[in-house]
């Protein structure tokens, strides 16, 4: 469980991170989103103890990070893939972090099976891809067995096998009951990789929820096209509806689609298209941080 408590946090004098407070669960893959600047980079390094908050806390399983006894068996986070020796190879660089956290060597070789990166094992990081080094930082965040994951922007830089490669990884972890929290900018990634999404713009929270309802929430209208617009448009209307009628079709508000049928087979009125239009997940997003210009412009 990660518990970010009213955290702020300060560079000079912008609030990067403003009297935040969210709940990352075990169990879920959890979507940090938010545009670029939004302070999720921040947030996720004060979560490991890199940043003094002005106000507030974050703990992991109730403790600060730098409280922990055994860090990388707790919580194990992937923030830049780039920060790593070029000049080592993934197994020596596994190896060192492995003996200088009392973690047994054959996790080495497990988390390299993992990370699909055994054949390159041996080979210098510097000749490494930005995905190849996202899977190296991934295996070494995996390499304590931690309870909690953490990793910013880690779709980044990857294919589309890649892509797929980590949204199964995240799915077994949280199937195993591990608490699971990353960072993107892209909405419509997380879309299919994550269950629950919390949205924040310029250090503040605006949405702390449930992938469907995110979804749900934005649900748009009902687009109707039938053989008498006009009468089926007066039907709907006496039944409370708000209908804008376009080039042969009805854009529907408050009714629902069955009820939208239900009244047309009342009024012999034959439908041809009866389609419930909800915001994508990348327009619910927007519409989100719309809501909040002066914080997304910060
Ligand atoms: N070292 C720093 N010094 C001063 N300001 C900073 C520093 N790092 C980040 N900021 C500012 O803090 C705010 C939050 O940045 P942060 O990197 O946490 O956002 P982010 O959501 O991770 O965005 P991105 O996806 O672009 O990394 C931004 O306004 C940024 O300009």
């Amino acid at each position: 469980m990660i518990d970010v408590q009213d955290l702020t946090i300060r560079y000079g004098r912008t609030r990067a991170v403003d009297h935040l407070t969210f709940t990352v669960k075990p169990g879920l893959v959890t979507g940090f989103l938010g545009p670029n600047g939004a302070g999720k980079s921040t947030t996720m390094r004060a979560i490991l103890g890199l940043h003094t908050p002005a106000a507030g806390q974050a703990l992991i399983d109730g403790r600060p990070y730098t409280a922990l006894r055994r860090p990388l068996h707790t919580m194990g986070a992937l923030l830049d893939a780039a920060a790593v020796h070029g000049g080592r190879t993934a197994r020596a660089h596994l190896t060192w972090l492995a003996r200088s956290n009392h973690i047994p060597l054959r996790r080495v070789e497990e988390v390299l099976d993992e990370a699909g990166l055994h054949q390159a094992a041996d080979r210098r990081i510097a000749t490494y891809s930005l995905g190849m080094r996202q899977r190296l930082g991934i295996a070494a965040a995996l390499l304590g067995d931690p309870q909690a994951l953490m990793f910013d922007e880690p779709l980044n830089g990857l294919d589309v096998e890649g892509i797929r490669w980590i949204r199964d990884l995240l799915r077994r972890l949280a199937d195993q009951g591990r608490t699971v929290l990353l960072s993107s900018h892209l909405m419509n990634e997380l879309a299919l990789t994550a269950d629950h999404v919390i949205v924040i713009a310029g250090g503040r929270l605006i949405a702390d929820t449930p992938v469907d309802a995110l979804a749900a929430r934005f649900h748009r209208d009902v687009l109707v096209r039938a053989a008498h617009p006009d009468r089926l448009a007066e039907v709907l209307r006496a039944h409370g509806a708000t209908v804008t009628p376009g080039p042969g079709e009805l854009s529907v508000h408050g009714l629902a689609p069955q009820t939208i049928g239900e009244l047309a087979l009342t009024a012999q009125i034959p439908l041809r298209e009866l389609t419930p239009r909800t915001a994508t997940l990348e327009e619910a997003f927007l519409e989100l941080t719309d809501d909040h210009p002066q914080e997304a412009r910060r």
